[in-house]
């Protein structure tokens, strides 16, 4: 299997602000990678490095070929942030431009129309809305039929039915092979479609695998209940972090939900209404990416 994207030690810096330290990734064909990380780590950064519109110091291949090259480009559809628009130019007069530059493209008529975007046609792109702007921008990446996808916040400024549709379209587009880096600051919809999430944080991936192999490294759990126990007891259990009572619930603060729960079981005829919530995609991310930066 050919790999899609390579990067080995990879680092990069604006001037002596170093934001990519040393990042190392392989992707296959027809992956779904979630890029995750918090304002400023620097993901739109290395989106822009594979496309070949930066350059930094290490190893990478997108393809097997050097970022940019023109070979590996006409597999390569993007959506970035602040994608330039000529305000003047209709959206038809775009799809067709972007069109033209890939030998394998589709025809733009009928990817506005499944889109159901085919109104917005004759329309300049300086009098759409943000999130009308967005869905083109996702169109004008399509229409080249690219193997490869670069979507860097894509649902920003799309309205809850837009957002479900791109998501569909994801979907699809999966089915077809496809392979995307999506980055996203809407955990709850990366975690939905990705198969791998990588965290950047400090310049590095501290994280690189599924939501599944994430939440097993990450065990913690509050358990809620009602009982007549005294709470002090609850506090003597394995994995117990913190015991809070907001009457009549009791909510117990676990590192790992398993244990605790182990724990729990003699006393379960004591306990009522209980409920367990694991940790979310986004306590995790908070945990990881509230560190303070390395100095
Ligand atoms: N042209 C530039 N010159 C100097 N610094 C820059 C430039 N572009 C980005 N930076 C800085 O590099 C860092 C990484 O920026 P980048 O846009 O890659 O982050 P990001 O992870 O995409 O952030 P966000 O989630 O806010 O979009 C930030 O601190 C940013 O201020």
């Amino acid at each position: 299997m050919n790999t899609v994207i390579q990067a080995e030690h990879l680092k990069f810096s604006y001037g002596d602000k170093t934001v990519l330290k040393d990042i190392n990734l392989t992707v296959q064909p027809g992956e779904i990678v979630g890029l995750i990380g918090a304002n400023g780590a620097g993901k739109t950064t290395f989106l822009n490095i594979l496309l070949g519109l930066l350059a930094g110091t290490g190893e990478v291949s997108v393809f097997g070929q050097r970022p940019g090259a023109p070979d590996s480009k006409v597999r390569l559809g993007s959506m970035l942030q602040g994608d330039m628009v000529i305000a003047g130019t209709t959206v038809g007069d775009l799809m067709q431009l972007a069109a033209a530059q890939s030998p394998r493209a589709l025809d733009p008529d009928a990817l506005l129309n499944e889109f159901h975007l085919s109104d917005l046609k004759p329309q300049r792109l300086g009098i759409l809305s943000g999130g009308q702007l967005r869905r083109i921008t996702f169109a004008v990446a399509l229409v080249g039929n690219p193997d490869l996808l670069f979507l860097d916040e894509p649902t920003v400024g799309m309205d809850a039915q837009s957002r479900k549709a791109f998501w569909t379209q994801i979907e699809q587009l999966r089915q077809q092979g496809k392979t995307m880096v999506i980055t996203s600051h809407y955990l709850e919809e990366i975690q939905q479609v990705a198969d791998r999430l990588l965290i950047l944080q400090n310049g590095r991936f501290v994280f690189n695998g599924s939501l599944q192999a994430l939440q097993k490294q990450h065990l913690g759990a509050t358990i809620t209940c009602e009982t007549d126990l005294q709470s002090a007891i609850f506090n003597g259990l394995p994995a117990v972090d913190k015991v809070q009572l907001v009457a009549p619930k009791l909510i117990i603060h676990s590192t790992d939900g398993d244990q605790t729960l182990r724990a729990l079981v003699p006393m379960l005829d004591r306990l009522h209404q209980v409920s367990v919530t694991r940790e979310s995609l986004e306590d995790i991310f908070l945990q990881l990416t509230g560190k303070d930066d390395e100095k």
